[in-house]
């Protein structure tokens, strides 16, 4: 286990009367980027929150670095960048970083360091306010970044942003996947799925797939992920309809 930066057995989630995960095991190899996939309400959030160590109502287990979710040790050790931005918005991309940087001790040079690898030179003396929506994105990274955390949980980071922006983020991913960080990121956009050494499938609070890229065509017979993931469903007894059953037996 001492292998895995995330370790899950059987994850399951309340969330207001009803059970949106529904034992959920998976687990992320030290190193390894991976893409947490799945539909709007599919349970990426609620996975992610888990994992973090901030969601209510949640039974099996959690180990995150060898430590129980949301344990105080993991605080530094942790990144986690929500789908809303968490940076000032009346301060500029500096000063939010500085403001950062002092409450977890980080050192001001760590500052310029984020500031370069999220390619925010241009921006750093700009009210975060003025930001366009891929910059703010990059700035909420960049704050995460602080401190080198071992691992980062990304909600989403590509959401809204053009293509080419989305290109330059996952090169980024890559490179901190180089230098040794785990990362699990969730995107919705299947086409990104290529960019990861794996790939979980969330289907209505539950895993389709764990798989490598290749592995997951290779299985399905699919050309693509998109189509990789259409055909999971549909083999999937619960999501295929009465017309299907025959199709996926
Ligand atoms: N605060 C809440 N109270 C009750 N149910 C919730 C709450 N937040 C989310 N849910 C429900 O939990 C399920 C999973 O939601 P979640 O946000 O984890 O999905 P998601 O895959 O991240 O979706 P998206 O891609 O749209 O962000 C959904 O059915 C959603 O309606």
């Amino acid at each position: 286990m001492e292998n895995y930066a995330i370790h899950t057995d059987e994850i399951r989630v309340r969330r207001g009367k009803k059970e949106v995960l529904h034992g959920v095991s998976f687990d992320v190899p030290k190193g390894s980027l991976v893409g947490l996939l799945g539909p709007s309400g599919s349970g990426k959030t609620t996975l992610m929150r888990a994992i973090v160590g901030v969601q209510r109502d949640v039974s099996g287990t959690v180990t995150v670095l060898g430590h129980a979710a949301g344990s105080a040790i993991l605080r530094h050790r942790v990144g986690y960048v929500t789908q809303d931005a968490s940076v000032y918005p009346d301060l500029t991309v500096r000063q939010n970083l500085n403001y950062f940087a002092s409450i977890l001790h980080a050192e001001r040079a760590d500052v310029d360091r984020v500031i370069e690898s999220t390619d925010l030179g241009g921006q750093a003396n700009q009210l975060v306010d003025s930001l366009s929506g891929g910059q703010l994105s990059r700035a909420s990274l960049a704050a995460a970044l602080l401190g080198s955390p071992e691992l980062l949980v990304l909600d989403e980071p590509t959401v809204g942003l053009d293509p080419v922006l989305r290109v330059d983020l996952w090169s980024l991913f890559r490179r901190l996947a180089e230098g040794g960080t785990t990362l699990l990121v969730s995107s919705h956009v299947m086409d990104e799925a290529t960019r990861c050494d794996r790939l979980v499938l969330l289907r209505e609070g539950e895993i389709l797939a764990d798989e490598t890229p290749t592995g997951l065509l290779e299985c399905t017979g699919a050309a693509d992920a998109e189509g990789a993931f259409l055909t999971l469903i549909r083999r999937h007894p619960k999501h295929a309809g009465p017309d299907r059953l025959e199709e996926a037996s």
